[in-house]
């Protein structure tokens, strides 16, 4: 795996390492397919019109279509009710041809978010986002596992930086990166920190991190005088400025110069969710299969 990378360049080339996933994902699926197996399949579902979602539904299924997977798009209109979205996915938990279901977040206000996520057959939640499959992770029997959180985890090791006993200090708890993150690094034993908005003070805990993963969502929130001389960086932030840059969590310029790897916004984790999805469909089409 290393071979595709520069593992000497601090700055983690998270677009190399999903690409060469996204290549070792197309091979299986293809030795699949002229195995007489079935082709994985991907629903992805949009309510709304939301743009910035629009893009990523976008390049989701682009990603599918390279690796041979077939997606299955899903576009509703903002006003559709918690009951049609529910009877959609409860035809796509039915549909043999589809292995995975990915709703795209955010919904509309009049929709709940846990019921539509709890509705999706945990077999297909290759979001990684059902009680079930947070709850195998939080068990250290991982089943389908977030892609974002994935997606950092398999960078790590495409650098061969491993976690085990070293300090990680995760910014954000989210249910869809913070929460999850930390439980990755407490199953690949590294000592975990999760801060919050009511941690009493950030800097003295990032002070102490080997490893900093951040998911905050606050455009480059995180100084580089904050971190440990050395420390690893993952930034989950994608925030999008007035002036149409993307940025991330972290204030890339400092935090470089103290780093001893950083990934960059664009180019970094976001790629890797995407493949982590696909890896995620592939694993469920395949676990389908075993019965
Ligand atoms: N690359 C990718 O594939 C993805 C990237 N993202 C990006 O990751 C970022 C986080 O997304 P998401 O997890 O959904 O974020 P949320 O907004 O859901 O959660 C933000 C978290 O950060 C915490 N927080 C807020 N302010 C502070 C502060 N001042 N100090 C410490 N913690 C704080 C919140 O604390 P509290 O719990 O107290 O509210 C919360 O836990 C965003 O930039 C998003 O765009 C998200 C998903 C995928
Ligand atoms: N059910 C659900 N699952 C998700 O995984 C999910 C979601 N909803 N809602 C929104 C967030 C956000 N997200 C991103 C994925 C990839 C990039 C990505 O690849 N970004 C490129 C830049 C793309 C650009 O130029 O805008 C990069 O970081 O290099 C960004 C954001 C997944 N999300
Ligand atoms: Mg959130």
């Amino acid at each position: 795996m290393n071979q595709a990378l520069n593992v000497s360049d601090k700055r983690i080339d998270g677009k190399a390492v999903a690409a060469q996933l996204r290549m070792d994902i197309a091979a299986q699926v293809a030795e699949r397919v002229s195995a007489g197996k079935s082709r994985p399949g991907l629903a992805v579902v949009l309510v709304g019109q939301d743009p910035a979602s629009q893009v990523y539904v976008r390049s989701k299924v682009k990603a599918c279509e390279e690796a041979g997977i077939i997606s299955r798009n899903h576009s509703l209109p903002a006003e559709t009710t918690q009951d049609e979205l529910l009877a959609l996915i409860d035809s796509l938990n039915a549909d043999p041809v589809i292995h995975g279901i990915l709703v795209q977040l955010p919904l509309p206000p009049q929709i709940d978010v846990q019921a539509v996520i709890e509705r999706i057959d945990p077999a297909k939640d290759v979001d990684g986002f059902h009680p079930y499959n947070l709850g195998r992770l939080a068990g250290k029997a991982p089943t389908l596992r977030p892609c974002t959180p994935y997606g950092c985890m398999r960078l790590l090791e495409a650098y061969g930086i491993d976690p085990v006993g070293k300090k990680a200090v995760v910014v954000g708890a989210s249910n869809i990166v913070g929460r999850p993150v930390a439980l990755e690094l407490l199953m690949a034993r590294a000592t975990v920190t999760i801060c919050h908005s009511r941690t009493a003070d950030l800097p003295a805990e990032l002070a102490q991190a080997d490893i900093v993963i951040a998911a905050v969502g606050i455009p480059e929130f995180i100084k580089g005088e904050w971190l440990k001389p050395g420390a690893i960086v993952i930034d989950v932030g994608i925030n999008r400025l007035d002036d149409g840059r993307l940025v991330g969590d972290v204030e890339f310029e400092t935090a470089f110069e103290t780093a001893s790897a950083i990934t960059p916004v664009p180019g970094g984790v976001g790629p890797m969710t995407i493949a982590c999805l696909l890896q995620n469909t592939l694993e469920a089409c395949e676990a389908s299969e075993a019965g």
